[in-house]
């Protein structure tokens, strides 16, 4: 099998990330024969820097000939006091909305061997496995009119019926494959495009009489998702409310430093992420953890190319990791060994290759 790979480093830890997804991807090319040509592009403030555009034209060249997308990361302080259209984050949004990776998938799991790295008690996060299923291409982060002047400023939240219709259809559909719950997030008792939001699940349900259904208001999901984490299954909400409980969410398994993404469209094409950012307070010290980055191979291998087993063999080789008392300094616990970046990319890459001997030997019997 071969692939190719447009890989976006980005800015701030987003480099050293990527470095160690690269590398988790060649020992998975390695341990099942795969070919991954790998095609560097600029993003963010290092594509101001050198290109003078956060998304260049011939990143998106890059892109469009590619069978997906691994990014790292993108912003830092250089950048901040840049007009709006230079400013970093304007590539990432540019280059969701140019592929129409309208689906942001972020999973949020208790990480088995290190429960305890959670601030919140172990037997509330213990079972916690949820999907938050993000709109990404919509809402406020993309609706016009949106400016600043010195006496005020304005963004605009606008979604129309289809582009809700497509977000909580592949909700319901992921429900279908996992167990079988949907928890739409609004501010219906406030905002008018969360009126139709939730006029639109209403309607879509109807389709969908296996899947459970219930709604919450932001807020309020913004409390349930520390008191009682683990009534999520599916969470489907709108591209703000999504970012904001996402990083919220990943406290639950001790880390931001922890939580892949997918965004992907209907043909399955995608971006990989990590949910977090460019770290400049972490940049350069060899501290940022990696498993973000690594479980967003793994997300990419599942979603894009259909590989269940090669990204479970990841998510093992990540989780055994941990099990084997190690972890990154975001994760520092009593007992845990704390390994820099690049040490913990080399235990999962050992794990893989431990694996990767042991079902050949297992081969060999059966
Ligand atoms: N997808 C993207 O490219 C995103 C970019 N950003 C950008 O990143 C820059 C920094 O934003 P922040 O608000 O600080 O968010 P951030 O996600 O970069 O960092 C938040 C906190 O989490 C820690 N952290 C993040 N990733 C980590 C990792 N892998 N390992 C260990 N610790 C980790 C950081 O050290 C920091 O204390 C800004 O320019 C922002 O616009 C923010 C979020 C997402
Ligand atoms: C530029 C931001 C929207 C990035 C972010 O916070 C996210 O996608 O989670
Ligand atoms: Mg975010």
């Amino acid at each position: 099998m071969e692939k190719t790979i447009a890989v976006l480093p980005g800015d701030g830890i987003g480099k050293e990330v990527t470095e160690s997804a690269l590398k988790v991807l060649q020992a998975i090319g390695r341990r099942y024969n795969h070919r991954y040509h790998v095609n560097t592009g600029l993003i963010g403030g290092d594509a101001i820097d050198q290109k003078g555009h956060p998304l260049p034209q011939d990143t998106i060249d890059l892109c469009e000939n590619s069978d997906a997308i691994l990014l790292g990361a993108v912003g830092g302080l250089k950048w901040d006091q840049n007009p709006s259209h230079l400013r970093p984050e304007k590539g990432l949004l540019a280059i969701r909305k140019h592929f129409d990776l309208f689906a942001n998938l972020r999973p949020v799991k208790a990480i088995p061997g290190i429960i305890s790295a959670s601030p919140l008690k172990e037997d509330v996060v213990k079972s916690v496995d949820m999907m938050i299923v993000r709109e990404l291409t919509g809402g406020l982060y993309f609706g016009e009119p949106k400016r600043k002047t010195d006496n005020g400023a304005v963004d605009t939240l606008v979604y129309s019926r289809e582009e809700i219709e497509r977000i909580v259809e592949k909700a319901f559909e992921l429900a279908r494959l996992r167990r079988g719950k949907v928890t739409s997030v609004d501010k219906a008792n406030v905002l008018e495009s969360s009126k139709l939001w939730r006029e639109v699940v209403e309607q879509k349900k109807l389709k969908y009489p296996d899947v459970e259904l219930d709604h919450l208001l932001v807020d309020a999901a913004a409390m349930k998702l520390i008191t009682n984490p683990s009534m999520f299954d599916v969470v489907v909400t709108e591209n703000l409310f999504g970012d904001i409980l996402s990083d919220e969410a990943s406290v639950i398994t001790g880390s931001l430093g922890m939580l892949p993404s997918a965004s992907i469209r209907a043909d399955g094409f995608g971006l990989y992420e990590p949910v977090h950012g460019s770290a400049p307070d972490i940049a350069g010290k060899g501290l940022a953890n990696p498993a973000a980055a690594i479980l967003s191979v793994a997300m990419m291998l599942k979603y894009s190319f259909g590989m269940e087993t090669e990204a479970s063999s990841i998510e093992e080789a990540v989780f055994s990791v941990y099990e084997d008392g190690y972890c990154t300094s975001d994760m520092k616990q009593d007992g845990y060994r704390v390994l820099s970046t690049s040490e913990f990319t080399e235990k999962v890459i050992e794990e893989l290759e431990r694996e990767s001997v042991s079902d050949h030997i297992l081969s060999a019997y059966v």
